[in-house]
Parts: C-alpha cells; structure tokens; sequence
C-alpha cells in the first residue's frame, strides 16, 4: 500500500489528477481501452473537475476511456444524490466520453434487476482478463464504508457475486454496489480520504486490527494490483507516519 498525503482537499486532487492522467497514458500506450470505476460522495468533486479542464482534459484520450460505477443510490438520474449524475455533471459530459462508453447502474428499474444487468455486463466485459479494472476509485464514509458495503451489513461477507443491490435502512434507500471480489481483481485502486472527521477510522483502517465488518474499507486489497491511498494531513492527523 502506497500512503499519498497532501496539504489539503484542493492539493489532494491535484496531486492525485496528475497521477490519474500520466497512468491512463501509460496504460493506453499497452492496450486500446482504459476502464475506471469512478465514485460518488463529495470527495471526488474537486478532483473530477480538475480532471475536466486543462491540462488533462486534452492530455488524457477521453475517448478511449470506459466508465463505470463503484456503486449507486438507487434514485432517479435527475436527484442530485445519483452518483452517475454528479460524475456526468462534473465529468463526463465535460470532457466527451463517448456514451457507447459509458455503463451506469440503471435506477430506472427494479435495483436487483439493475445489479444482476450490471453483473452481466462487467462478466462480459472482462471474459477471460486476468484483471476488471484498471481503475477503481474510491471514497470512505467516516463510519468505514467504501462503495456501498456499509458497516454490519451481509453485503461485507459477499465472497462471490460481483454486484448487489440491498436496501439500506439508515437511509431508507436501495443501494447498488461492487463488492469486494470484484474489486479486488483491479489493477489499481486508489483511495481518497479528507477531513478531520474521518481521521480515527482513517487509522483504525489504516493501522488497525483487521475488522472488516467494522470497517469495510479494510476489505479492499488488490490480489494482484496497487493500492494507493490519497488522504489530506486533516484526515492523516492520527497515522503513525
Ligand atoms: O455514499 C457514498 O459515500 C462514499 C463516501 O462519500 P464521501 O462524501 O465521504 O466522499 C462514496 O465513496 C460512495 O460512492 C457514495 O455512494
């Protein structure tokens, strides 16, 4: 696991944009497509939006690059909640990903319906590939989560599919979302972590006993792929570094 700390939110991204942009064009200069698994939450706002200017929005070949989702509140595309929508908003239609490219998690229909369609999609899509994705981006709630693989939920044991939906009480809503497996066959994961309100489960995570279902984000651990964690010095505050 690599540890990356920044000043703060703002240097963070900027930091972790430049490393996004010179690994998409290393990786695109062995292969014709480039998968990444984006994220919801607010962490990842600062970021996409620096990705969607200059420099990167011309050094980076947006139209090779195929995206898909980490997980999704199961509201309509149009509630800002909607991780798709935010990453379109922020992202994509920004930089002109090409929409045959582009692989959301329906809320259009039944969420079990949606899971079980993505799950088919991600199979077909990586037939035979020793890895999924090239990039899995990630954010950790204060309480633990990643993904949607909240705490003491069954969804933290799942060993074998790869997309779930379940219904989430604590926010009276379906949530749709990878699972560790999945996850865990990237090429590359990256992490990001900001706040002081985040600093204890940061190093409970981090330096911790393994509890995953304490702690959930302990579940993600690339079998044959990096792990980097991006975190500004607020949520660092309490690592042994
Ligand atoms: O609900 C979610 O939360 C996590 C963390 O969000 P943040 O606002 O603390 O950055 C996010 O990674 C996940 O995609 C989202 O659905």
């Amino acid at each position: 696991m690599e540890l990356h700390i920044a000043k703060d939110t703002q240097q963070l991204s900027e930091n972790l944009a430049a490393f996004i942009s010179q690994y998409i064009q290393e990786v695109l200069q062995q292969q014709d497509r480039f998968t990444f698994a984006l994220s919801g939450g607010n962490t990842p706002k600062a970021l996409y939006a620096l990705l969607a200017k200059e420099p990167y929005v011309n050094m980076i070949d947006w139209k090779k690059v195929h995206f898909f989702w980490g997980d999704e509140r199961a509201v309509p595309f149009e509630d800002s909640r909607n991780n798709a929508r935010m990453a379109y908003d922020v992202l994509l239609d920004k930089v002109g990903a090409l929409p045959e490219n582009i692989f959301v998690m329906r809320t259009d229909i039944e969420p079990e319906a949606a899971a079980a369609e993505y799950e088919k999609t991600l199979h077909e899509y990586f037939d035979g590939k020793p890895n999924t994705f090239d990039l899995v981006l990630l954010g950790m709630g204060d309480d633990g989560h990643t993904l949607s693989l909240f705490p003491g939920l069954p969804i933290v044991h799942e060993r074998k599919a790869w997309v779930k939906a379940f219904w989430l009480e604590a926010q009276a809503m379906y949530r749709i979302t990878l699972t560790a497996p999945v996850t865990n066959l990237s090429a590359c994961v990256v992490f990001m972590a900001t706040g002081a309100g985040k600093a204890l489960t940061l190093k409970s995570v981090i330096d911790g006993a393994t509890d995953p279902d304490k702690f959930p984000s302990q579940l993600i651990r690339p079998e044959n792929g990096q792990l980097h964690w991006f975190v500004d010095e607020a949520a660092a505050e309490a690592l042994q570094v």
